[in-house]
């Protein structure tokens, strides 16, 4: 007698490559379209699920995880981040949590660098100029921004992304340094060219540039606080591809209206998809909806990432992106 196919609650549409593969292993539930889950559909869907897939989009908390109904054994995140994820209260309850890091690091570093020469370059003022029309020709001193070559570099956050930002940023001739909660091994560190900061806010207060490349846990929260952003150059910029609660956003929002920073390349909002509407008012501010992974090629591979984090659970075996609350 065959194994029962496992049912997998997938809560957005996926790329189709995906949907497809997981349809042929799995009973999948599809949506019907792209709209996110409301909370009770979470919990209608943890009810009758061996598997959920979620992103970041799905607030998988505490309560909603009292709900779940017996047979859910695994959230298989669509995504590297899983803050969206109360990992500890899902392990309490026997829930295994698997995630999708490294297929989008590249994409997420390549993004991070586009935001900081976005800034220094102030590359949508100039598109602005082009979609009016009423470019009257090249100037001297017109749309002068500053180089990024010879700048200093700070990157809070020395993880997969982390890393791969400061092996763009060194390819631009920035001087590359960085915070992070454990040092980088010498080896690493040396091939990075990368200068380590014990005290983040020493590093803060030197930085022309300050990239944002941790996770959002309770202890990431607000880390650049009111008190800390005073402490960056007021010629300096700053850009988060990471988590929007990382950054005391009204506090960013209040100091960039008040000329108190050159600039920010916002990809992540403190709160989700509503931003400060005050931060799209600014020239020197650059915002994108969360497109730090946004490759085909990326999403297709977290796809096939989340499909074997399944297959492997089906097999019985640990799945290889298993979190553990240690790791957070
Ligand atoms: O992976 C992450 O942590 C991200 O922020 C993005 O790459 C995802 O697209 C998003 O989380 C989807 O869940």
């Amino acid at each position: 007698m065959p194994e029962p196919r496992l049912t997998v609650v997938v809560t957005r549409r996926l790329p189709e490559a995906v949907e497809t593969r997981m349809s042929e292993l799995f009973d999948v539930r599809l949506r019907p379209d792209d709209t996110p889950m409301s909370r009770e559909d979470l919990a209608e869907a943890m009810q009758g699920a061996d598997v959920l897939v979620p992103t970041i989009t799905d607030m998988i908390d505490a309560p909603l995880l009292a709900q779940a109904g017996e047979r859910l054994k695994l959230i298989a995140n669509f995504g590297a981040g899983v803050d969206n994820i109360d990992v500890q209260t899902a392990r309490q309850r026997g829930i295994l949590v698997s995630n999708t890091p490294g297929v989008l690091t590249e994409d997420t570093a390549d993004m991070t660098m586009a935001l900081i020469l976005a800034v220094r370059r102030r590359i949508p003022e100039g598109l602005a100029v082009m979609q009016r029309g009423n470019w009257e020709g090249w100037s001297p001193t017109a749309n002068l921004g500053r180089r990024v070559g010879g700048q200093r570099l700070g990157i809070l956050g020395m993880g997969r992304i982390g890393q791969a930002v400061a092996r763009r940023a060194a390819a631009f001739g920035m001087q590359v340094h960085y915070h992070n909660r454990r040092r980088l091994r010498p080896e690493i560190e040396e091939a990075l060219g990368a200068t380590f900061w014990e005290s983040l806010d020493q590093m803060v207060a030197r930085m022309d540039i300050l990239s944002i490349n941790c996770p959002h846990t309770p202890s990431t929260f607000h880390l650049m606080n009111a008190r800390r952003l005073k402490l960056m150059k007021p010629s300096a910029v700053i850009v988060n591809t990471s988590r929007g609660e990382v950054i005391d956003e009204n506090a960013l929002t209040r100091m960039l209206r008040a000329g108190e920073l050159a600039g920010a390349g916002l990809d992540v909002f403190e709160h989700g998809h509503e931003i400060n509407p005050r931060l799209g008012e600014l020239d020197n501010v650059v915002l994108l909806p969360h497109m730090g992974s946004a490759t085909l090629e990326g999403r297709i591979e977290m796809g096939e990432k989340v499909l074997i984090n399944i297959k492997t659970f089906a097999d019985g075996h640990r799945p290889p992106d298993l979190v553990v609350p240690s790791m957070l």
